[in-house]
């Protein structure tokens, strides 16, 4: 495998059709999604000249840690879908080649185990903001004591798009460890779980929780940077969540310049 459509294609053949579709689809009609990729393909870098490359180096710095290149392994929720070793073997891998995990809520493998995994590699929490606050709060204690470095909040899906997984229920060896859902687990319950009520206020809240820096993920407009900084969080991602949310929004990379001219 040479090549990300290579090992998509291998996907495809390796996962099962509800896994598959998970992984690979986008919400509505997909047009976001699709604009994703077509915005990259869009965009045209602007090479600076006799900079003395003759000791190139990728490495960069991501609030105060080091990795070796600027290319982390941003959160997805359910590895075990993929593969039994889940989690654990993500981790692995992002430790391995000295990068950055974002470890999802939805994971489904213990956060402590994750952690141990990939020791000593660098690893941040992403969050929801649970209707159990005290679910929110414990998650955040936990990323704490096991080392975690930062806490991902993610703000573009206050509802789980119906498009998330096809059918009704997860398979059964898909468990949620640190949220205490064991399976069969059926698909509108974890939907449930999410609070959609959620304001700035809660912003406020998780980062009065934790001495971690708190960052957003999900930001698309210069507006929301700006708003992101008053609140005084120390990252944003831009994203637009794959497309998987809303269908219709900018595409990801888009957004980037917008909030970049904002928050500058
Ligand atoms: C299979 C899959 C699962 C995902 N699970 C989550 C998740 O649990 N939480 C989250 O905030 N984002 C999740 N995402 C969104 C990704 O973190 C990311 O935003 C997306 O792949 C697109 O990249 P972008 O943010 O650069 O646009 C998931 C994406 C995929 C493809
Ligand atoms: C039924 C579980 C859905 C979890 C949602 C995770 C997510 O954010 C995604 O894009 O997928």
């Amino acid at each position: 495998m040479f090549s990300l459509s290579d090992f998509e294609q291998f996907a495809q053949q390796s996962l099962s059709s509800d896994a598959w579709s998970y992984y690979s689809s986008g919400a509505g009609l997909q047009q976001t999604m699709k604009d994703n990729e077509a915005a990259f393909l869009r965009y045209r870098l602007r090479p600076r000249v006799l900079r003395d490359v003759s000791a190139a180096d990728t490495r960069t710095s991501i609030l105060g840690n080091t990795i070796d290149f600027p290319v982390c392994v941003g959160v997805t929720a359910m590895h075990k879908l993929a593969h039994d070793d889940g989690e654990l073997a993500t981790a692995r891998a992002a430790t391995k080649y000295k990068t950055c995990m974002v470890l999802g809520s939805f994971s489904t493998t213990a956060m402590e185990e994750v952690a141990e995994a990939g020791s000593p590699g660098l690893q941040w929490l992403q969050l929801y903001i649970f209707r159990d606050r005290e679910l929110t709060r414990s998650l955040i204690t936990q990323a704490e004591r096991v080392g975690f470095k930062a806490i991902v909040l993610t703000v573009d899906q206050p509802v789980i798009g119906p498009d998330s997984y096809k059918s009704a229920s997860l398979p059964p060896h898909i468990s949620f460890p640190d949220i205490g859902l064991s399976g069969p687990i059926n698909k509108e319950k974890v939907r449930n779980l999410i609070d959609s009520s959620v304001t700035w206020e809660e912003v406020d809240w998780v980062k009065g929780l934790t001495k971690l820096p708190v960052v957003l993920k999900g930001i698309l407009t210069a507006e929301d940077a700006v708003e992101a900084v008053r609140h005084g969080v120390q990252g944003i991602i831009v994203s637009n969540h794959g497309g998987r949310q809303l269908d219709g929004v900018l595409a990801s990379v888009s957004g980037i310049s917008f909030s970049l001219c904002a928050t500058s």
